[in-house]
C-alpha cells in the first residue's frame, strides 16, 4: 500500500520535476492496481505513471509505460503483448545491453552500474553511441536502491552530460529518519518535501544548463540530514526519473518539453492522438457510407479536423447574463460589445492573432457557414478558441442552429448565469440540448456583486448546483460565482490582461492590488479553468502538451460526437435490417400463398370437373331409361319397322331412336360447352387477378432504388397503375360466381378469349352426338331382329305346326319347339338392354374422360405458369434484399466493432485523468 507520506513524497518530487514515476511492487496484483490507481490519479499528466513489468496492470490504469527488468519478459515479447501507446523500457546494467534493448524496440532504457549503483559515464556514453543513429533511444542513468546519496551526489556532475535523464529510488529522496520508521516519516514529511524540492531544484539546474557542480551543491546543501542507510519499509518502491541535462531553459518549474521521456510521453500522446485520428476516420467513413443522409455527420469531420486545434471553449448562457463581460474579462481588454440590450446577435469564434506577425490576417471574416471568425491579440487565445453565442433565449433559428451545432465541438461550454435569475426555462432547455453531447460544463454565476450577503450567492450556488446536477447527472458540478464587470475592470486598470492573460495574470501582484479584483472572484475562476484544462503545474502552449483534462477533454470531444452519431446510426441500421427481414418475409409469404393459391385452383377446378361428369351421367341415365322403353316386345312400331323391312319411322327417322335425340342429348352439348367455356373463363380470370395482384405486390416490396425495368411487360404497369393494392392475395373466384364473372367487360373478354383456345372445348365440339345415335340404332335394331326374329320363327313354326295339328302328333312337338325358341328370346331382352346401355355408358363415358381430363390439363397447366411466373419475378427480388442484409449486417457488425473500438479508446482518454 501507498502510505500517504510516500504519495506526498511523490507528489512533491513531481512538483519539483520529476517527469516520470516508476511504480516497482511485489505485492499482490490487487494492491500494486490501488497504488497504480492511486498514483496515476496523483499525477494527473504531470508526469508518466511506469509499472515495473506490469503490462496487464499498466494497461488496465491507463500508465504510459512499462520498465521491464532483467527477470521480465522480453522487449519483443513485450510489444507483442501491449496494447495501446504504451512505453517500453528496459532496465539494462551493461551498454551492450542497452545497444540491444534499443535493437529489439525499447522505447529508452535504465541502465544501472554493475553494482547497483549509478552506472559508469563511459557506460552511458557507449550505451548511447553505438545505437543505430536515426531512432536512438534515450539513456537514463538509474541508481539502484543500494546505492548511497554520496556516491549519487558524487557521481551524479559527471553523468550528467552522457545521461538523458536520471533515474532514483524514492528512498533515496528521503531522510533516513522518515524511513526507518513509519511514524517518524509522517511527522518528517515536511522535512522529505524539503529533500525532493532540493532535487528538483538540482533537476532544474541542470535542465537550464548550470553546471554540475553547482547541481551538486544544490545536493549538498539540501542534504544535512542524514543519506545513509535509507531503506523504505514499504514493499511498493516508487523511483523519479528526472529530466535531461540538455533541457532548454524555461522560467518555470516544470522543465517541459526538454526531457526526453516527456517528449516520449508526447509521442506515445501524440500516437495516441493519431489512433483516435484513424478510429474516427473509419467512423466517418462507415457512416457515410450508411447513412450518408445524417444532418450530423459534419460535425464529426469537423471534431476530427479540431483533433490538432487548441482547445474550443463555447460560452453560452441567456442574454444580459455577462457572456461577453466574462469573455472580455478573461481576455483583459474590452473586444466585445457590452450592455444591457442584446448585444451579440451572431455567434463569433476568437482566435489568435499574432501582433509580431508580418502576414496579418483580417480582424474579422464571415465564414461560408454564417460563422463569424474574429483574430484578436490576446494571449489567452494562444491556448483556447472561444465561441462567444447569442443569447439562448433571444437568439433566431438560424443562430440556434448554429449554436447548437457548436455545442458538440466544443471541448468545454461555459455557461454563464446571471446571479439575479440564475436557471430560467430557456437555459433548463439549452442545458438538456447539451446534456446529449456528454459536454463538460463550467457554470459561471455571474454578477455575484448584485447579491447582497454571502449567504444569497451560497443560496443561488446551492440552487444552480442542485438544478445543474439534476439535469447532467453530475455529483458535483462546477458551480463558480464571478463578477465579470469587477473583473474587467480590475483589468483594464491595471492593463494585465493584453501580456500575460489568464495564465499569470492570477498570480499578478498588481492585479490583487486592484481594488474589486478578489471581490470578483475572477482569479478563482481563471486558476480553476486553467487547472481544469492544462494542469497546476506546468505552462505550455500546446493543448499536447499539457496536463490537467484538457488533452482528455480534446480527446474525448470527437469520441462523444462520434458515439452520439454510432448510436443514430445503430438505430436506423437495425430499422434497415428489420425491414429487409420483413421484405424477405413478405416474399417468402408469396410463396406459401402461391402453394395456397393452388390448392384452391385445384379443388374448385376438380369440383367443376364434377360438374361435367354429372352432366354426362345424367345423359347416361336418360338414355338407359331410353333403352328401357325402347326395347321392348310391346315396342310395335319399332319391331314392325324392323321386322318388315321398313327402318324408317313415320318421320323418315330410325325408329328405334328417332326421339333419342330429344329425350337423351336434351341440350347436354349445350350444358357441358357452357361449363368448360366458364371453367376456362374462370381459370383465365383467376390467374390473370393473381398476376396482377403480385405484379403490383413485387412492385411494392422492390428495393428502393433498383430499376424497374424488370415490370416492363405491359401487364405488370398496368397492374402497378391498378388498384390492386391489397396485402392479401385476391380471392380465388369460385366457379359459382360465373354470373359476376361475365359481368364484367373485362371477364367477359377473358371468357372468349380462354374459350377460343381451349382443348376442353374442342374436345366437347369434337363428340358427334349423331355417331352416338347411329350406334345406339344399330344396337337397338339387332336387339329388335334377335329377340323378334326368334318369336315370330316360333310363331311360324306354330303357323305350320297348325297346319300340321290335323295331320300328327309331331306337328304338336314342333309347336312346342318353337314356343320355346320365342320363350328363350325373349328371356334374353333385358340382357341386350343391359348391353346396350353399357355400350353407350362407356361411349359417354370416354367423352366425359377427354372433356375433363383436357380441363384438368388445362387448369394445371395455367395454374403452374401464373405460379412460376411470380416465383420468377420473386426470385431475383428475393436474391437482392437477401443481399441487402447481408450487406447491412455486415455493416452493422462493423459499426458494432467500431463503436466498441470507440468504447476502448473512450475508457483510454477516461483513465488519462
Ligand atoms: N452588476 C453586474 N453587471 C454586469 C456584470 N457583468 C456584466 N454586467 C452587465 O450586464 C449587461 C450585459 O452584459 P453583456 O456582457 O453584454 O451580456 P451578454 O450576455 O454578452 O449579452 P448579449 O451579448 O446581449 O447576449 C451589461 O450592462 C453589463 O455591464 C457583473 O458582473 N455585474
Amino acid at each position: 500500500e501507498l502510505a500517504p507520506q510516500l504519495l506526498d513524497q511523490v507528489n512533491d518530487a513531481v512538483t519539483a520535476g520529476a517527469t516520470a514515476v516508476v511504480l516497482d511492487g511485489s505485492d499482490s496484483a490487487a494492491a500494486l492496481y490501488e497504488a497504480a490507481v492511486k498514483l496515476k490519479e496523483l499525477l494527473r499528466e504531470r508526469a508518466a505513471l511506469l509499472l515495473l513489468d506490469r503490462l496487464d496492470i499498466a494497461a488496465a490504469v491507463g500508465a504510459e509505460g512499462v520498465v521491464l527488468s532483467p527477470t521480465g519478459v522480453p522487449v519483443v515479447v513485450a510489444r507483442k503483448m501491449q496494447q495501446g501507446p504504451l512505453l517500453l523500457g528496459q532496465m539494462v546494467s551493461s551498454a551492450e545491453a542497452a545497444v540491444a534493448a534499443a535493437a529489439d524496440g525499447a522505447s529508452f532504457v535504465l541502465l544501472q552500474g554493475a553494482d547497483g549503483g549509478l552506472p559508469q559515464a563511459s557506460d552511458l556514453t557507449a550505451a548511447r553511441s553505438q545505437q543505430r543513429s536515426g531512432n536512438a533511444i534515450p539513456v537514463i542513468a538509474a541508481a539502484g536502491a543500494s546505492c548511497s546519496p554520496a556516491s549519487l551526489q558524487q557521481q551524479l556532475p559527471s553523468l550528467a552530460a552522457p545521461a538523458d535523464g536520471f533515474c532514483m529510488p524514492l528512498q533515496l529522496l528521503q531522510p533516513a529518519a522518515a524511513a526507518a520508521d513509519a511514524a517518524a516519516a509522517a511527522t518528517a514529511s515536511a522535512d522529505s518535501a524539503a529533500t525532493s524540492a532540493a532535487v528538483g531544484v538540482l533537476l532544474q539546474a541542470l535542465t537550464e544548463g548550470h553546471t554540475p557542480e553547482a547541481a551538486a551543491a544544490a545536493v549538498g546543501d539540501s542534504s544535512s540530514a542524514d543519506w545513509s542507510g535509507s531503506s523504505s519499509s514499504s514493499s511498493s518502491g516508487a523511483a523519479a526519473a528526472a529530466a535531461p541535462p540538455s533541457g532548454s531553459a524555461t522560467t518555470v518549474k516544470v522543465p517541459a518539453g526538454g526531457s526526453a521521456l516527456r517528449r516520449l510521453l508526447n509521442a506515445s500522446k501524440e500516437s495516441m492522438i493519431a489512433e483516435e485520428r484513424k478510429l474516427l476516420q473509419q467512423v466517418a467513413a462507415l457512416l457515410e457510407e450508411v447513412a450518408p443522409q445524417m444532418d450530423e455527420l459534419p460535425l464529426l469531420r469537423d471534431a476530427i479536423t479540431n483533433l490538432d486545434d487548441v482547445f474550443l471553449v463555447v460560452v453560452v448562457g441567456e442574454f444580459n447574463s455577462g457572456k461577453s463581460t466574462v469573455i472580455n474579462a478573461l481576455l483583459g481588454e474590452k473586444f466585445l460589445a457590452d450592455g444591457i440590450l442584446p448585444t451579440t446577435n451572431e455567434i463569433s469564434v476568437l482566435k489568435y492573432a499574432d501582433p509580431a506577425s508580418p502576414k496579418q490576417q483580417p480582424e474579422l471574416v464571415q465564414q461560408s457557414d454564417g460563422l463569424f471568425v474574429r483574430r484578436l491579440p490576446a494571449a489567452l487565445l494562444r491556448e483556447m478558441n472561444i465561441v462567444d453565442t447569442p443569447g439562448t433565449n433571444v437568439i433566431l433559428e438560424r443562430q440556434q442552429r448554429l449554436t447548437e451545432e457548436y455545442v458538440p465541438r466544443a471541448d468545454l461550454v461555459l455557461f454563464v448565469l446571471s446571479a439575479d435569475r440564475p436557471l430560467s426555462e430557456s437555459e433548463l432547455a439549452f442545458l438538456k440540448y447539451i446534456r446529449q453531447w456528454r459536454k463538460k460544463v463550467v457554470f459561471v454565476v455571474n454578477k455575484v456583486d448584485m447579491l447582497d450577503s454571502e449567504e444569497e450567492v451560497s443560496q443561488v450556488l446551492s440552487f444552480v448546483s442542485s438544478n445543474a446536477s439534476k439535469l447532467l447527472q453530475l455529483d458535483s458540478p462546477a458551480v463558480l460565482p464571478i463578477s465579470g464587470r469587477a473583473a474587467l475592470k480590475a483589468k483594464l486598470g491595471c492593463g494585465s490582461g493584453q501580456s500575460g492573460g489568464v495564465l499569470d495574470s492570477w498570480e499578478d501582484e498588481l492585479l490583487s492590488s486592484q481594488p474589486g479584483w478578489q471581490k470578483s472572484r475572477f482569479g478563482e475562476f481563471e486558476k480553476f479553468i486553467y487547472d481544469f484544462l492544462v494542469g497546476s503545474a506546468g505552462s505550455s502552449s500546446s493543448s499536447m502538451r499539457s496536463g490537467g483534462e484538457g488533452l482528455r477533454l480534446k480527446l474525448q470531444t470527437p469520441l462523444f460526437v462520434a458515439d452520439a452519431l454510432m448510436e443514430a446510426a445503430r438505430v436506423r441500421l437495425q430499422g434497415e435490417i428489420a425491414a429487409a427481414e420483413g421484405e424477405l418475409a413478405a416474399l417468402g409469404a408469396v410463396r406459401r400463398q402461391l402453394a395456397k393459391f393452388k390448392v384452391e385452383m385445384s379443388k374448385d377446378a376438380e369440383a367443376q370437373r364434377q360438374v361435367c361428369i354429372s352432366l354426362v351421367g345424367e345423359a347416361i341415365s336418360r338414355n338407359n331409361k331410353y333403352v328401357d322403353k325402347t326395347l321392348q316386345l310391346s315396342n310395335l312400331p319399332a319391331l314392325t319397322g324392323y321386322l318388315f323391312g321398313s327402318s324408317k319411322g313415320a318421320a323418315g327417322m330410325p325408329v328405334a331412336s328417332s326421339s333419342w335425340e330429344a329425350e337423351v342429348v336434351s341440350g347436354t352439348f349445350d350444358q357441358l360447352a357452357k361449363q368448360v367455356a366458364e371453367h376456362a373463363a374462370w381459370l383465365a380470370t383467376n390467374c390473370s387477378n393473381q398476376l396482377d395482384y403480385y405484379a403490383s405486390y413485387l412492385q411494392q416490396h422492390r428495393m428502393p432504388g433498383s430499376s424497374s425495368s424488370s415490370s416492363s411487360n405491359s401487364k405488370q404497369q398496368q397492374a402497378t397503375s391498378s388498384s390492386s393494392n391489397g396485402s392479401s392475395p385476391p380471392e380465388t373466384a369460385g366457379s359459382g360466381s360465373s354470373a359476376a364473372l361475365a359481368s364484367s367487360d373485362a371477364a367477359a373478354a377473358a371468357m372468349a378469349a380462354a374459350a377460343a383456345g381451349s382443348r376442353s372445348l374442342a374436345a366437347v365440339a369434337d363428340f358427334k352426338p349423331d355417331a352416338a345415335r347411329m350406334l345406339l340404332e344399330e344396337e337397338l335394331r339387332e336387339a329388335f331382329l334377335g329377340t323378334a326374329g326368334s318369336a315370330a320363327g316360333a310363331q311360324g313354326l306354330g303357323l305350320l305346326a297348325a297346319s300340321w295339328l290335323k295331320g300328327g302328333l309331331e306337328d304338336l312337338l314342333a309347336l312346342t319347339v318353337a314356343g320355346l325358341a320365342s320363350y328363350v328370346a325373349v328371356l334374353n331382352l333385358p340382357l341386350k338392354r343391359a348391353d346396350i346401355k353399357g355400350k353407350v355408358a362407356r361411349v359417354a363415358g370416354n367423352f366425359a374422360d377427354s372433356v375433363t381430363t383436357a380441363m384438368a390439363e388445362e387448369s394445371d397447366t395455367a395454374v403452374e405458369a401464373t405460379t412460376s411466373q411470380v416465383l420468377q419475378q420473386v426470385a431475383p427480388l428475393e436474391a437482392a434484399w437477401q443481399a441487402q442484409l447481408q450487406q447491412l449486417q455486415a455493416s452493422e457488425a462493423r459499426r458494432a466493432q467500431l463503436a466498441e473500438a470507440l468504447q476502448v479508446m473512450e475508457k483510454r482518454t477516461a483513465n488519462l485523468q
